[in-house]
Order: C-alpha cells, then structure tokens, then sequence
C-alpha cells in the first residue's frame, strides 16, 4: 500500500449503547467480521476489557461510569483519527457522557455514528449472558442499569437497532449498510 492510500482511509468510531446482554458484543465481532476482509483496519474497545486495563479500579457509580466512558471515547477517537474503524460494545448509559464523546469527535473532525442496540429489559434479562440480571433479583447486586440503575435511551442516534426482532447477521448487515451510507465502508 502507498503513502498515499493509507492517508485515504476513513477511521471512525462506531459507539454502540445499550443494556447488559443486549448484544452489543455480539454484533460489534460479526461486523468486524464482515469489515476486516474488505482491508479495513477495525478494533472492538470490549468493556470489559477496558475495566480490566484502562480502566481497572472503576465501578458502576455515575462518576465511574463518566470516567470510563470518557477514557474510551479519547482512545477510540485517537485511533479512529488514523483510519481505524473503531467498535465500541460499552453501556454508556448517560446521554450527557456519551454526546461529551460525540462532541470530542466532532472538534477533531473525526466520524462518530451512535447506535442504540434497543433490546427490550425483558429480553435481556432472559438472555442474562453474566448472570447481573439473577443477582440483583437475588439482592446480590445493586445498581444494575436499566433495572435500577438508570438508562438514558439515545433521542436521536445514527441507527435504532431492534436487535431482539432480527438475526445478528441482520443486525450486522444493517450496520455496514450505515457505514455504507455514510461513506465509511
Ligand atoms: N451494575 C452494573 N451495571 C451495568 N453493568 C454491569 C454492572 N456490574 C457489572 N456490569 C458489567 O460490566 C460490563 C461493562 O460495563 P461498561 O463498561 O460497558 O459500562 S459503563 O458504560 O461504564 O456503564 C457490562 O458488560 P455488558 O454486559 O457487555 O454490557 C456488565 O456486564
Ligand atoms: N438477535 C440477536 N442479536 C444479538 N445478540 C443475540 C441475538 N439473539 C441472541 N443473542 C445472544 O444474546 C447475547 C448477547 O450478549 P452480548 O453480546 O455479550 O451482550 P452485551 O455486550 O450487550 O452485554 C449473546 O449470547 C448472543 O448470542
């Protein structure tokens, strides 16, 4: 590859909300699935991984969760400003933390899509992919998000994905039709 073709790249940051076992993760690795073949440079910021490195030593307040999600919209915007598409599975579940991100991108002239996975509380808690759900019905846990700990539900993102009503390569399909879209894939 030239100089030149590797300027042309177009990084971007994908952030994608929604609640514990909503499937985020999910459909973040099966469209990085469908990008890394076409020669593009992708990355999935997992959450977990994230709490386990960057942000080791946070928990689930508002505070936390502000500070883990500014830290991961400053590394993802970095990596998304030198052509790496950037996946992002994390909750954020504050609009004001996650248009803060939005805003970040935006100053730098760095491509930012929101995208609310909108599984109902219902079926994600049927799914309880960690077990979070039984817990904190058992009163092992407190602050669970979207059961009692809030949810700010995305007013207007990139893309609305009822990923509960469609299969993941749907789900997936519709993602890159986005990217498509939006001159990024
Ligand atoms: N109290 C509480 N509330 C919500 N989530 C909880 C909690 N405790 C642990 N977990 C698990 O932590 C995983 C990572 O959370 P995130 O970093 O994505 O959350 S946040 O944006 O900082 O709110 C998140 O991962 P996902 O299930 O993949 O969403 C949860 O499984
Ligand atoms: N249509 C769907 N879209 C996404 N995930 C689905 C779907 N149907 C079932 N699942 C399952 O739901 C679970 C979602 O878990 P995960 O992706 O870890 O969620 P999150 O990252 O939002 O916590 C996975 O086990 C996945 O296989």
């Amino acid at each position: 590859m030239t100089t030149s073709e590797v300027n042309d790249v177009t990084g971007a940051t994908v952030w994608l909300t929604g609640l514990p076992s909503a499937g985020k993760t999910t459909l973040a690795y099966e469209l990085a699935g469908l990008l890394r073949p076409e020669g593009h440079r992708v990355e999935v910021l997992d959450g977990d991984e994230i709490r386990e490195f960057l942000s080791a030593g946070l928990g689930f307040s508002r505070e936390d969760r502000d500070t883990n999600v500014q830290r991961i919209g400053f590394v993802a915007e970095l990596l998304a400003s030198q052509g790496v598409l950037v996946l992002v599975p994390v909750i954020a579940p504050y609009a004001e933390s996650r248009d803060a991100v939005r805003r970040r991108h935006q100053k730098e002239g760095t491509a930012y899509l929101e995208v609310h996975v909108a599984t109902p509380v219902e079926v994600c808690s049927e799914r309880d992919v960690k077990g979070l759900y039984a817990k904190q019905a058992a009163g092992e846990i407190a602050g669970l998000t979207g059961v009692d700990d809030p949810y700010e539900e995305p007013e207007s993102p990139d893309l609305r994905i009822e990923a509960h009503e469609q299969s993941v390569a749907e789900s997936a399909a519709a993602l890159l039709g986005l990217l498509r879209e939006r001159g990024l894939a």
